[in-house]
């Protein structure tokens, strides 16, 4: 289905709910520049680090879209399990991975209230900039905490410039990029404002500095696009 979530005057601020699952792939496609490349390459970083039966996360799994396309491209039996809070995005990811024929235990919780033993690999695109600041430090951290020694986190974020001449001009690129998606002006500003102290992008510094923070020995941009970027982090 064709997201038109926004060519509507907002009533209330952005959530994941049966509306935005309905259109959710759609909306993710066109909202996210490169989203289907920054995907594949994430899941090539993450194969190169992947055993047989290694366990992976994926934190805000949303339709599960990443771990299907995972056990598509990784040759090693894996345990996946996706992790969210949205019960709209869960059913759909439930039928999306029993058409595809992929198993994968789906869990429907906040990020900070589930254990993730012994994970080999965390995945979490474009959500921790949904998790408030404060919150979000603690999170990386429960993250930290639950990589295996050799353990790699992978995410993905929507990120600002500390410049706020360069800043204004990614916001402007960035819409721009959604005209060519085919979301009209109304459409784009009507989601801004629903947006608003919902999505708050940190700078790409500041994401590394949490990562680093948090006790991982390396972290490394891997994918960008003017304000949307892929980090991987290394544990050991
Ligand atoms: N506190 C929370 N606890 C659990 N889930 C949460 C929480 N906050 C947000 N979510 C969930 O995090 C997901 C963020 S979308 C991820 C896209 C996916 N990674 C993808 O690559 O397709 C990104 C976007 O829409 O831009 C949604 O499914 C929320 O329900
Ligand atoms: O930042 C924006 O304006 C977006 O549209 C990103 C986005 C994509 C999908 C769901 C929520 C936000």
């Amino acid at each position: 289905m064709i997201d038109k979530v926004f060519n509507k005057s907002i009533t209330k601020q952005f959530e994941f709910d049966e509306e935005v699952a309905s259109v959710f792939d759609d909306m993710l496609n066109r909202s996210v520049p490169f989203y289907k490349e920054m995907q594949r390459l994430s899941i090539d970083f993450a194969c190169n680090f992947l055993s047989e039966n290694d366990k992976v996360y994926d934190l805000g799994c949303s339709t599960a879209s990443t771990l299907i396309e995972l056990s598509k491209h990784c040759s090693h039996n894996l345990k996946l399990i996706g992790i969210d809070n949205s019960s709209a995005m869960l059913s759909r990811a439930a039928k999306k991975a029993k058409a595809f024929g992929v198993e994968i235990d789906l869990i429907n919780a906040d990020l900070h209230d589930v254990n993730y033993e012994n994970a080999k690999l965390i995945l979490s695109n474009y959500t921790l900039q949904f998790i408030r600041p404060l919150q979000r430090e603690k999170l990386v951290k429960k993250i930290y905490d639950s990589l295996e020694d050799k353990g790699i986190f992978i995410f993905s974020e929507k990120v600002i410039s500390s410049n706020s001449t360069l800043n204004k001009q990614s916001i402007d690129e960035y819409y721009e990029f959604k005209k060519t998606q085919g979301y009209s002006e109304f459409e784009i500003s009507q989601k801004r404002e629903a947006l608003e102290n919902v999505l708050i992008p940190y700078t790409e510094e500041e994401n590394k500095k949490m990562i680093l923070d948090a006790g991982f020995s390396h972290c490394e941009t891997i994918f960008k696009w003017v304000n949307f970027a892929t980090f991987i982090a290394i544990k050991k």
